[in-house]
């Protein structure tokens, strides 16, 4: 097994790319690797680079070509695999429908919550032999999401900071009476894959935002199309510079981290393991070795 990084060692920025995002054009000395996960296969190679003096890690979320529908994204290996390569701090980019006038195609979501309506996934590393419960009050890295916004701004990318992501199972898009709810629910945003992608994220000790790139308003709006893939990838495409320039921004901010992260999500585990030392799983134990090495 490969060695795993403490987070307070050096930064190792991953980077979840989701439809229409399969590569990270730009990043220099590049290779992809396979990376083997005692949780099954993740959704494709890692492909390693760096962006100047910071050390990149890029995986496409549904494997390249989109080969993996939502429910059948392996989110458990994905992020098993992005620790045992020595990410510290994941930034997710992902398609959205959006439930707001304000929020047009084109705008990027730094989403602050999750509402999890996805059933069909394995949620947790924990379980029989190891059981833990971490905090999921605020499941997003305030440090990342302070320098996505950052960087957005700068670079003069519309940006939205803070708003709800509703998670859906799919794959198909909603009925007009779900995104209704949802709209009624106050939920900004709407995708297939934050969940439990999020929740894993916590529970590895590993930093986690996301970019929600809204690339249609779902099917609530009276003077707009229902949603279709096709117009995703039209409003991706028109994006991907928007995207690419995002992720050459704020790379070298995060790269500057020394310490753990302050918001505290490389400690997620320090109050949340709850079965007694003695009757945990050896076995459960061996394959949380880089999950939970750090408590274990
Ligand atoms: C191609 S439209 C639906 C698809 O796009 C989003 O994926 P991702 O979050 O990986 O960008 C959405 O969640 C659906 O999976
Ligand atoms: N309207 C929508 N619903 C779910 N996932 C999406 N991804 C992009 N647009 C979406």
């Amino acid at each position: 097994m490969e060695d795993v990084k403490l987070p307070e060692e050096k930064p190792v920025i991953g980077i979840i790319g989701g439809s229409g995002v399969y590569d990270l054009e730009g990043l220099e000395d590049t290779r992809w690797e396979t990376v083997t996960s005692p949780f099954g296969a993740p959704s494709d190679q890692i492909l390693r680079g760096r962006l100047g003096e910071v050390e990149m890690v890029f995986l496409p979320r549904h494997g390249r070509g989109h080969r993996l529908a939502p429910s059948e994204i392996n989110y458990r290996a994905n992020i098993d695999a992005l620790k045992r390569a020595g990410v510290t701090e994941i930034v997710s980019v992902s398609a959205c429908g959006s439930f707001e006038e304000r929020l047009a195609p084109g705008t990027f979501v730094i989403v602050d919550q999750f509402i999890d309506r996805t059933f069909a996934r394995e949620k947790s590393f924990f379980g029989t032999g190891l059981v833990a419960h971490v905090s999921m009050a605020d499941p997003v890295c305030s440090r990342l999401g302070d320098a996505l916004e950052g960087a957005a701004a700068a670079k003069g990318i519309p940006v939205v900071r803070g708003g709800t992501y509703l998670a859906m199972e799919g794959p198909q898009f909603s009925s007009r009476a779900e995104s209704e709810l949802y709209r009624s629910w106050n939920c900004q945003v709407i995708g297939m894959t934050n969940m439990p992608e999020a929740k894993l994220a916590r529970e590895a000790e590993l930093c986690y935002a996301t970019v929600a790139m809204v690339t249609d308003y779902d099917c609530w709006h009276p003077d707009h199309e229902n949603v279709d893939v096709s117009a995703v990838i039209r409003v991706l495409t028109g994006n991907a510079e928007n995207a690419r320039s995002l992720v050459r921004h704020v790379a070298p901010v995060l790269g500057q981290r020394r310490e753990a992260c302050a918001a505290g999500c490389h400690h997620a585990l320090d109050n949340a393991l709850i079965t007694a030392p003695e009757v945990r799983d050896p076995e459960v134990l061996a394959r949380l070795d880089a999950v939970a090495g750090r408590v274990l």
